[in-house]
């Protein structure tokens, strides 16, 4: 296959945020990325096949996702393809090592991907799809996906340490737990439980786990899973979640699209999760939508968007990959670490 070449020449993009202004994904030539449009990333499908049904692709997306077939050819196939190699290689490196270590055990251990990005930006969409197109590959391998939200300490905690209105901040997660999971799965341990959140009730689920055992592939998905914690003085040691990664996906937009997402899907789940009277929300979906929108705006301000500026931009540089949605959801870009 001939490589498709990479975008040379920075694009001129409008960004209407401050923020984005500041941090737009700009192709330089030092950069440590690659830049590909969505035409040239497509290209490097080759002879992957498509095995995903339109069927199938509406149980995978999100409420308000309109992802299609043609988005699956376009930018899924070719990762699917790209992740293949890596996972290859890495299997043979860990093969290697135990030579060399003369280790003599059949023990694999799973490869991890990090898919990061702000609240509304389609992360679960991103990750049932690549779950499901990596568990196709020909040798079939087991794929399994977490989601961090299961790692958030549970209401009651929250409101104890004051922290409700920080929901996916660094703080309101037990990164002790996430970690432990982490080292569990890497460690090839067998059974290893996962917690589970409800979106309907807005909290952790009470006594119900996700078990993971022993996958090929292990996908965690989270806001927060890119984050870097701060060096403790004593000397502690602080592993990252992301020290488990083989590789990391960040998920981006411009800001205002992110908003209006988050608002769209509000408008949405008012007429469809919030309806059910155990939602946590049920109380939007009774009060006249300006309302319920003022109410929303204000989530997003206080909670996600300053979420996204302090904690979620900032990590994009330490991914692999990212891919770059444009307003109608799609992505435009594609930009690949090659340092
Ligand atoms: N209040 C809610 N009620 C029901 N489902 C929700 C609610 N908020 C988010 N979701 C769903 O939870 C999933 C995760 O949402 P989110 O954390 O915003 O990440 P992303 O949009 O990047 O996938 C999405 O599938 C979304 O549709
Ligand atoms: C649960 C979340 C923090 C996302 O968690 P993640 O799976 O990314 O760890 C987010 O969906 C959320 O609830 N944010 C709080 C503000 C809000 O209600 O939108």
């Amino acid at each position: 296959m001939t490589s498709p070449s990479p975008c040379s020449v920075p694009t001129t993009r409008r960004f209407d945020s401050e923020r984005d202004t500041m941090n737009q994904l700009r192709p330089d030539p030092f950069s440590p990325y690659q830049f590909y449009t969505a035409e040239q990333w497509a290209e490097f499908r080759a002879d992957t096949p498509q095995t995903l049904s339109a069927e199938e692709l509406q149980r995978l997306r999100s409420l308000n996702d309109p992802i299609d077939l043609g988005e699956v050819r376009r930018i899924y196939l070719s990762l699917s393809r790209l992740l293949s190699s890596y996972v290859e290689a890495s299997q043979r490196l860990y093969a290697q090592r135990k030579r060399f270590l003369d280790i003599d055990d059949t023990q694999k251990t799973p490869f991890i991907i990090g898919i990061a990005g702000s609240v509304a930006v389609g992360k679960s969409t991103t990750s049932r799809i690549l779950k499901e197109l990596l568990a196709r590959w020909p040798s079939s391998p087991k794929v399994d996906l977490v989601t961090t939200d299961g790692f958030l300490y549970p209401n009651a905690t929250l409101r104890d340490k004051e922290l409700m209105a920080r929901k996916g901040f660094p703080e309101s997660y037990d990164i002790g737990a996430l970690l432990r999971f982490l080292s569990w799965i890497k460690a090839g341990a067998r059974n290893v439980r996962a917690p589970l959140y409800s979106h309907l009730t807005y909290d952790v689920r009470d006594s119900e786990y996700q078990i993971v055992d022993r996958p090929d592939i292990l996908i965690v998905e989270g806001i927060n899973v890119l984050q870097v914690r701060d060096l403790p003085e004593d000397g502690k040691m602080v592993p990252f979640v992301s020290d488990f990664f083989d590789f990391s996906i960040y998920i981006d937009a411009e800001e205002a699209h992110i908003h209006d997402w988050y608002l769209e899907r509000f408008k949405l789940l008012r007429q469809t999760a919030f309806q059910n009277a155990e939602s946590f929300f049920h109380r939007y979906a009774q009060i006249g939508e300006a309302a319920a929108l003022e109410i929303a705006e204000g989530l997003w301000r206080d909670i996600n968007r300053r979420n996204l500026r302090e904690n979620i931009l900032p990590t994009r540089p330490r991914a692999d990959l990212i891919l770059r949605k444009g307003r109608d959801h799609l992505v435009e870009q594609v930009a690949l670490r090659k340092l």
